[in-house]
């Protein structure tokens, strides 16, 4: 099956300022792919390389399997800009219909459905919309063409959380369509509960891609057991991924890295009146390639 983005050594230089360094990554079509870094990572210049916005240095990259230069493959994408300029007298509405028309027949219908799911407000002049509104709007004409291919930057910023959880259904929507989502973010949270993958970039520089499944089984999580009666700490000593063990009377308190199995038939031995697991904490391991790229790239400037 063709890819939904194929890029190969993908670099971009404003000058002889990095954006993007040597970028290798496939996405595959029919998954929702989460682009992950802090600010100026590099996230922004990859979408623009991705839509022939900007122009690679070097390297290539292919979208839908074409060149992003072609013009036929624009229609079968869906871009909202990190920062979407929407300005003039046209009400919301009108620009959307105009866009629609632009890209082969969009029905009126449509557009009007994903404005009541976002709750957006279109009878207003382009320039008077608020921030949450102009966000609402980019996101309709994204998606209102029912592309194969969605890119979104930042996508939620401005969103408040009734209409973010509006946002990730659609775009659950969209991947049991099998159509492909890459959405861009700084924050973890935001993209891990809908993502497939998740690639995490830094400086310019694809540090990791993960499975998010692999992601939240590699996971820290802590857990708390209480029973009916005092319990010997040796039922629990070196079980496999039991850490931080605390075994105080009748309660087990520890930190299970990966899979609780080992633990839970431990404690199925016993009678188990209350168990208290704490979700893992996805953010801990997110920063660990953070700071072991910090250190390698550390070692690299001293060397
Ligand atoms: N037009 C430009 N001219 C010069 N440097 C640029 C330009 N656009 C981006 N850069 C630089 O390229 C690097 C990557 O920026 P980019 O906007 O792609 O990051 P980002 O991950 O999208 O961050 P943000 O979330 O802040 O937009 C940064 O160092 C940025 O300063």
């Amino acid at each position: 099956m063709t890819a939904a983005v194929q890029a190969e050594g993908l670099t971009k230089y404003y000058g002889d300022r990095r954006g993007l360094e040597d970028l290798t990554l496939e996405i595959r079509p029919g998954e929702i792919f989460g682009y992950l870094g802090p600010n100026g990572a590099g996230k922004t210049t990859t979408i623009r390389l991705l839509l022939d916005v900007i122009r690679p240095t070097r390297g290539s990259v292919r979208v839908l399997g074409e060149d992003p230069r072609t013009a036929a493959v624009r229609s079968r994408v869906g871009y909202l800009p990190g920062e979407l300029a929407l300005e003039g007298r046209d009400q919301a509405l009108d620009y959307l219909r105009f866009l629609g028309r632009v890209r082969g027949g969009v029905p009126g219908s449509r557009i009007e459905a994903l404005a009541e799911r976002f709750d957006a407000d279109l009878s207003v002049p382009m320039r008077k919309l608020s921030k949450g509104n102009k966000q609402k709007v980019g996101l309709i004409q994204a998606f209102m063409h029912e592309p194969e291919l969605v890119i979104l930057d930042e996508p939620t910023s401005g969103l408040d959380p009734l209409v973010q959880q509006e946002f990730l259904a659609l775009v659950r929507e969209v991947r049991t369509a099998g159509r492909t989502v890459l959405m861009s973010s700084h924050v973890l949270a935001e993209v891990e509960s809908v993502s497939d993958r998740v690639g995490i970039v830094r400086r310019g520089r694809l540090v990791a891609v993960e499975n998010v499944a692999a992601l939240r089984e590699k996971a820290v999580r802590r857990m708390e057991l209480h029973f009916d009666a005092p319990v010997p700490r040796s039922a629990f000593e070196g079980l496999p991924g039991v850490r931080d063990l605390r075994v105080e009377g009748a309660s087990v308190r520890c930190t299970i890295d990966g899979r609780p199995d080992a633990l839970v038939k431990a404690a199925a031995r016993f009678t188990v009146v209350h168990l208290v697991s704490a979700e893992p904490d996805l953010e801990e391991i997110f920063l660990t390639y953070y700071s072991e790229e910090e250190r390698h790239h550390d070692r690299q400037e001293s060397a």
